[in-house]
């Protein structure tokens, strides 16, 4: 099976290759087999075409940090505190969800990112047996964890749906989904609880997820009961010897920073601008990160919090935080949020040798934006015009691993309308009298 994308404006996101060129890429068995020039020969071997005159071919987008199935939580509680929206909200209204739940809402959420541009993500949740199912049935791209928190009861439980999730569903769905192990952050898991997180992990060779430092509360606890900031926290108990993606990272000192350099840590930082803006969280030092030489990816955090998943916002909110932030139109520039979209959130997710750059041989992860649109036009600069004036509403056709997921608006595996119809009556029954 193969398929010809022809007439587009090829933005492969390569390091070496900035600028968009006119071309046609080749995609067979899933991965990209030519990006650029295709052969009369190769063409004629095309068996499904598309004409993606005026559109812009690129990598899809990377999500670095989701909670995807809180999509069935959307706007059911607003405007509070992080800590208190947690403990007095979702954390009740998640215990009420059953696995069904979980499934429906991260399906519901898929049909969200796809419509949007974005091809792979990176989640963690509960019920991750349905999660898994989710991504095998939707088509996209996985990397997935069972949160991991401290709690009173379920200990027992919850590792042992983290070891099934590594055991059962790693390379599953023809490679799609990869899964990572999840503690959830510095003050939902003391160190002997962390420890045994970096234990499994080590078990299976797997990369580990963790919120890290999002608001000053957290901070003020950590200092309160182990008189050190969340970095040199997690650092003292030995995350940072592993890949590790590390969500949020807002509010990290200098000296936090100096630890992440000289670990040379691997995986990196998963910058969710709009959760941060939307919880008054604070602005996270990504300059700073990356003059340390540190990895940065983007993401949404869950549809609960950021209340959108569409990565085009991600990208706008985090150039205007960093320039608002430094009193610096120059800082953080369009190609820059446009990397951390793609080829780098792969890298923060170790998928960097599977997606993230349109490259031979490579999985065929691509969207096609359409830019024949009056908010898309003149086209001086394509960079600029997708980071800042494009929407997902703007993604035409979406792909991962050779399959067309989305072509022209309109959903090839999943029925939207069916998906709304049943979350919604579910929402209700969770989060009645919350
Ligand atoms: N509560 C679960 C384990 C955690 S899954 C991941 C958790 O992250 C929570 N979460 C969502 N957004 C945020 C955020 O911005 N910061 C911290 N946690 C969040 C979410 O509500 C969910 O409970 C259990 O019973 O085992
Ligand atoms: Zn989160």
């Amino acid at each position: 099976m193969s398929l010809l994308i022809e007439n587009a404006m090829i933005l492969t996101m390569e390091a070496e290759r900035a600028v968009p060129m006119p071309g046609d890429l080749l995609i067979e068995q899933g991965r990209i087999v030519a990006v650029g020039d295709v052969s009369a020969e190769d063409r004629a071997r095309a068996v499904e075409v598309i004409d993606a005159t005026g559109l812009v071919a690129m990598p899809g987008l990377v999500n670095c940090h989701n909670h995807a199935a809180m999509s069935i939580l959307r706007g059911f509680s607003e405007d509070l505190r992080l800590m208190e929206w947690l403990s007095e909200k979702m954390w009740p209204a998640e215990a009420r969800m059953t696995e069904e739940d979980v499934y429906l809402g991260t399906l519901l959420a898929t049909v969200e990112m796809i419509k949007s541009g974005t091809t792979a993500f990176a989640d963690m949740y509960v019920f991750t047996n349905a999660v898994a199912q989710a991504v095998v049935d939707s088509g996209m791209r996985g990397v997935l964890t069972r949160g991991l928190i401290d709690m009173p009861e379920g200990e027992a439980v919850r590792f042992q749906e983290a070891r099934e999730l590594l055991a059962r569903w790693n390379g599953a769905g023809d490679g799609r989904i990869s899964v990572m192990v999840g503690p959830h952050g510095p003050h939902t898991c003391p160190p002997a609880f962390l420890r045994r997180a970096i234990s499994l992990a080590e078990e299976f060779g797997a990369p580990l997820h963790i919120h890290l430092a999002e608001t000053t509360e957290e901070v003020e606890l950590i200092r309160r009961e182990y008189d050190r900031t969340p970095t040199e926290y997690l650092h003292e108990v030995g995350l940072f010897d592993h890949h590790v993606v590390l969500a949020h990272s807002v509010h990290l000192t200098p000296g936090d920073i100096e630890i992440l350099k000289k670990v040379g840590l691997r995986g990196g930082i998963a910058h969710n601008p709009i959760s941060n803006l939307k919880l008054g969280c604070g602005i996270a030092p990504i300059g700073e990160f990356l003059r340390a030489g540190l990895t940065v990816g983007l993401g949404t955090d869950g549809p609960g919090s950021a209340t959108t998943l569409d990565m085009f916002e991600e990208m706008k909110a985090a150039a205007w935080m960093q320039k608002v932030k430094a009193f610096d139109p120059t800082a953080l520039q369009a190609g820059q949020v446009l990397q951390m979209a793609t080829s780098e959130g792969a890298k923060v997710l170790a998928l960097d040798e599977q997606v993230g750059t349109l490259t031979v041989g490579k999985q065929a992860d691509i969207i096609l934006v359409d830019m024949r649109a009056a908010h898309l036009c003149p086209p001086h600069d394509l960079t600029a015009l997708l980071a800042y004036s494009a929407s997902g509403a703007d993604v035409h056709t979406t792909i991962v691993a050779g399959k067309v997921l989305m072509r022209d608006r309109q959903l090839t595996q999943l029925d939207e309308q069916a998906l709304i119809a049943e979350v919604t009556a579910r929402a209700k029954r969770i989060t009645a009298g919350i």
